[in-house]
């Protein structure tokens, strides 16, 4: 089912926690909704399945305008971070209880229901589990029963919010594959939330950025992670080295320390904001010239191809909120270098993002 949102917005007294959102979902994509804590995602979650109501705008599900449909009628399965199974129940009932509440007329028989609890208990690989009850259940295990018991009605609209947030680490991970996996068998159109970059990149086909209400970027996680569209999506996905200053010529001026740029539509003056990724990122073994005066802090040891070399700022970037980088270098280079812990070099990019300080791009 396609998902779309036209001209949502939604406030809370006087606050706009949603602002003009838009946003079309074609059928069958695993969707993160990703942002900062407070910028939205989980009201416009709850807007999508019906739970909230929009002051303005529409939600259209399959072409069709679903604002005056209630929640039932929209086929919607939700899992959210503490979905309390039911306790007194099994965990083969608590599959089966979306079925076994429909109205009569539409109720499976029980013999049909068994065969779809225990169908859906082997996809989620707990079909060992049925007869316990939640409480002596995993945290994991937990979650994907509520995933189970979700899709028992056959929702054609998945949605999630933050479904392993409450989860460790290492489960966490887990989780995230096992979900990846399921949605490829079953290709129900799913919207997840959370503020896990990590998780959004690895997992879904689509992320939507959020923040302060409005959407920031919507494209593939190598889209998003490549090319963002703003200064806040730079900084917000993946590591990222960042320097504010500016234009002065070829040159981003940072202090006393100057950074090529190679742009030509900048007025000199312009106040910048300048980005680049460790892996575009070079060291050279100078402590003068071009580049951002730094120190070698710590070489991270690695097996790898690549070496992770953390420097802070040495000039004037120095005690501010970015004065600390990150260099990925191959074995190779960082030997042909010399580095050591200590070592005054100079900073430059290969491929350096400009932003204007009103500027998206
Ligand atoms: N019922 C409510 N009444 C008042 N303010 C609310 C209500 N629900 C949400 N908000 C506010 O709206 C903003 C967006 O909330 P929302 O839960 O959608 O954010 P989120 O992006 O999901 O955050 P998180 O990742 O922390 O869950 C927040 O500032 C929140 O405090």
């Amino acid at each position: 089912m396609s998902i779309a949102v036209k001209d949502i917005s939604k406030s809370f007294g006087t606050f706009k926690a949603l602002d003009n959102i838009n946003l079309t979902l074609p059928p069958g994509e695993l969707v993160a909704l990703l942002g900062p804590s407070g910028c939205g995602k989980t009201t416009l979650l709850r807007i999508i399945a019906g739970l909230e109501q929009a002051d303005e705008g529409t939600v259209i599900l399959s072409g069709e305008d679903a604002s005056a449909k209630h929640v039932r009628e929209r086929r919607v399965g939700f899992v959210f971070q503490h979905y309390a199974l039911f306790r007194h129940l099994t965990v083969f009932e608590n599959v089966a209880f979306g079925l076994r509440v429909k109205p009569r007329s539409q109720r499976p028989s029980n013999a049909e229901i068994k065969k779809r609890v225990e169908r859906l208990l082997e996809l989620v690989q707990l079909g060992w589990l049925a007869d316990r009850f939640p409480a002596q259940l995993s945290g994991g295990q937990r979650q994907r029963i509520a995933l189970a018991r979700a899709l028992a009605v056959e929702p054609q609209v998945l949605l999630l919010d933050e479904p392993f947030g409450a989860l460790d680490a290492k489960v966490r991970k887990e989780l995230r594959r096992w979900l990846r996996r399921l949605h490829d068998e079953l290709h129900i159109s799913s919207v997840f939330v959370t503020h896990d970059q990590e998780e959004a990149l690895e997992v879904s086909d689509r992320i939507v950025l959020m923040n302060k209400g409005k959407i920031e970027q919507i494209g593939s996680p190598k889209e998003i992670y490549n090319n963002p569209a703003t200064s806040f999506a730079y900084s917000f996905i993946g590591n990222v080295n960042e320097f504010r200053g500016h234009v002065e010529g070829g040159y981003v001026r940072v202090g006393n320390d100057l950074l090529p740029h190679g742009r030509t539509d900048l007025h000199d003056g312009a106040s910048v904001v300048a980005f680049t990724r460790p892996h575009d990122t070079e060291i050279v073994k100078t402590s003068d010239g071009e580049g951002i005066a730094a120190r070698v802090n710590r070489i991270l040891d690695s097996s790898g191809a690549v070496t992770r070399v953390e420097l802070l700022a040495n000039g004037d970037a120095r005690g501010g909120k970015h004065d600390y980088f990150e260099v990925e270098v191959t074995a190779d280079h960082l030997a042909s270098l010399g580095l050591s812990t200590g070592d005054n070099v100079r900073i430059k990019s290969r491929r350096l993002s400009l932003f204007g300080e009103n500027e998206n791009r």
